[in-house]
């Protein structure tokens, strides 16, 4: 544990009110690559009135009709490229295991806190992982969406997803919610640090580092969501705990999907614009994803890396997420002590 975290005293409340369950929850990933696990997975994900806002009559003809018949196979090969052969599952599984493991060593000063993980979409599932907890005895949740700037496409859906559950439960655990942490003071310092050991092993320095947070539809902002304005206010803070010009560092957003308009500027064209415009060696890090994942590894460090290549660009590196790091456990353990306090 770092000296200046905040840590719970062994007279705290809930020694004597029983267990606490700390459930960590990222997006999902598909059980295979293959057609039927990726159908599987993107249908769960793609009928989340929470991610696709569109009416069901409206949508479910293109997504049954079109999207479910062409995407799985689509994004099943790029999948593929970035699986983690080693234990047969995506990297994002593997990384939220690990996050779980480890916060578990992190937090065993106090005997009475129970970790566990879940997906959103897939397995193991939220339902299951708090009938678990509250199974072993757990009388209190903290539920923790992996998502340092909320948006009602992610940390709304998993907290909808826990009380669906809590919904159907006779004796209810009692359950807080993490919200966002996108201007922490030890998250925007382990991003610094991850930039700055990343630079440190090249022997080259980029002109422009972009910070690409996966895009939500315009059509959301509009309606109040907040996220565009969190990824930003991380950003500013990112970019100058780094001491960067706005020159030298950029907001950027990925993973457009569908027809409308999503949060600009888009990564994929401002990355092609820098090529085509002369500029040469570029960085690009994802501080809103928690762990590596297709959107980091296929979308980013494959495809943006090709076309900036592809239109004239000439060094071009990929900062890994955070994932199961010393720093990234530190801003994570950080924000599950501050929470559990508050049953102090
Ligand atoms: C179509 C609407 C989508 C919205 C809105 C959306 C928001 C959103 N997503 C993430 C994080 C991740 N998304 C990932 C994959 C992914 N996202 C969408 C669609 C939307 N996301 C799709 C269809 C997919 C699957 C891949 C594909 O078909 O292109 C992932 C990766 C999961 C993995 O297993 O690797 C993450 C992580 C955020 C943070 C966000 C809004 C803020
Ligand atoms: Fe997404
Ligand atoms: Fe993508």
């Amino acid at each position: 544990m770092t000296a200046d975290l905040t840590t719970l005293s062994p007279g705290h409340p809930s020694v004597k009110y029983g267990k606490v369950g700390v459930l960590l929850v990222n997006l999902g990933t598909p059980d295979g690559t293959d057609y039927s696990s990726m159908r599987r997975y993107l249908r769960e994900f793609l009928t989340d009135r929470r991610v696709i806002e569109w009416s069901r009559w409206k949508w479910y003809p293109i997504l049954f009709g079109i999207v479910l018949n062409t995407r799985p196979q689509k994004v099943g090969k790029a999948y593929e490229t970035i699986w983690n052969k080693e234990k047969n599952e995506s990297y994002l599984r593997t990384y939220t295991r690990n996050q779980s493991d480890l916060m578990a060593e992190r937090l065993r000063d106090l005997p009475n806190v129970k970790v566990d993980w879940a997906m959103r979409y897939g397995q193991p599932s939220i339902a299951d992982r708090i009938q678990a907890l509250k199974d072993d005895g757990c009388e209190r949740i903290v539920l923790f969406p992996l998502y340092p700037q909320y948006a009602a496409a992610t940390t709304a859906t998993v907290n909808d997803k826990a009380f669906e559950k809590l919904q159907k439960m006779r004796w209810q655990p009692a359950i807080r919610t993490v919200p966002q942490y996108h201007d922490d003071e030890t998250y925007i310092e382990a991003l610094a640090n991850s930039v700055n050991r990343h630079l440190s092993t090249l022997d080259w320095q980029p002109e422009k580092i972009i910070a690409s947070f996966h895009g939500i539809p315009m059509s959301y902002f509009k309606l109040g969501d907040p996220y565009y304005c969190f990824c930003q206010k991380t950003g500013r803070l990112l970019r100058e705990k780094l001491g960067l010009s706005e020159d030298q560092f950029m907001v950027t957003f990925q993973s457009r999907f569908g027809p409308e308009e999503w949060l600009q500027p888009y990564t994929d064209k401002t990355v092609e614009e820098l090529a085509r415009a002369g500029t040469k060696r570029i960085a690009v890090l994802n501080p809103g994803f928690v762990s590596d994942c297709l959107e980091t590894l296929e979308e980013i460090a494959e495809q943006a890396a090709e076309s900036f290549h592809h239109n004239g660009g000439d060094k071009f590196t990929h900062i890994p997420c955070l994932n199961d790091s010393e720093d990234g456990m530190n801003v994570l353990e950080k924000v599950v002590r501050r929470e559990l306090l508050g049953w102090a």
